[in-house]
């Protein structure tokens, strides 16, 4: 948490809920992103990072095991207290207000005032590949991978739509949390990352 940016030092330290998804991909997109990343899976480790991202994979089992794990209570009061977040694909669920489709037993995080609908892309189209453009992310459109992917249905007066693709919002910002319907995390393209990482670092100063 010191605010060295001299000499490329990870002066933040980001986690990755490590309950189930593309853990590892996102670790190492972290890394390239100039930050400290490491996994999270338990409520001391939780505490000891800047900021967290919450990965793609299937939000019915990540939110069943935040429960079990004891994660969701301390994951929605360091969100509430202002810790910044990133969610891709089920990650994006995770930190939905609401959910149009929860499967049993399915919670969400919250914290984004938005309402998302899971799986929103249809069978025939079920996982694709289309070039998005991203509101903050400079130097052209970012490479979107929908796998099963969700879409922002409707969002709150404090969510900003930073992507739309088919009509639909598939990247949103509000205030400390980001949240992608795409998986940049499995690209090498990293600037959603160094995005996120600026606004951790924005928010440990
Ligand atoms: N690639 C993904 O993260 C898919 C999300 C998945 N369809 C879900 O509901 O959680």
């Amino acid at each position: 948490m010191t605010a060295t940016t001299t000499g490329g030092t990870a002066d933040v330290t980001v986690g990755v809920l490590a309950l189930q998804g593309d853990v590892r991909e996102h670790l190492a997109a972290l890394t390239a992103a100039g930050v400290e990343a490491r996994p999270v899976r338990r409520p001391g480790e939780l505490a000891e990072v800047d900021g967290l991202v919450l990965p793609g994979g299937e939000s019915t089992t990540i939110s069943k095991l935040a429960t079990a794990f004891g994660l969701m209570e301390p994951l929605r009061e360091r969100i509430r207290s202002g810790m910044p977040a990133y969610g891709s694909c089920a990650g994006m669920i995770m930190l939905a207000d609401k959910i149009l489709d929860p499967r049993a037993g399915q919670e969400t995080i919250g914290g984004i005032d938005m309402i998302v609908r899971r799986n929103a892309f249809g069978r025939q189209n079920e996982s694709f590949e289309a070039a998005v453009e991203v509101a903050g992310v400079e130097g052209g459109p970012v490479e979107g991978v929908f796998i099963r992917a969700p879409w922002v249905e409707s969002t709150g007066a404090e969510v900003e739509e930073l992507a739309v693709f088919d009509g639909h919002a598939v990247a949103v910002r509000q205030g400390r949390l980001l949240a992608t319907a795409f998986h940049p995390e499995l690209t090498g393209d990293h600037r959603v990352h160094r995005l996120f990482a600026d606004m951790v670092r924005a928010s440990a100063r």
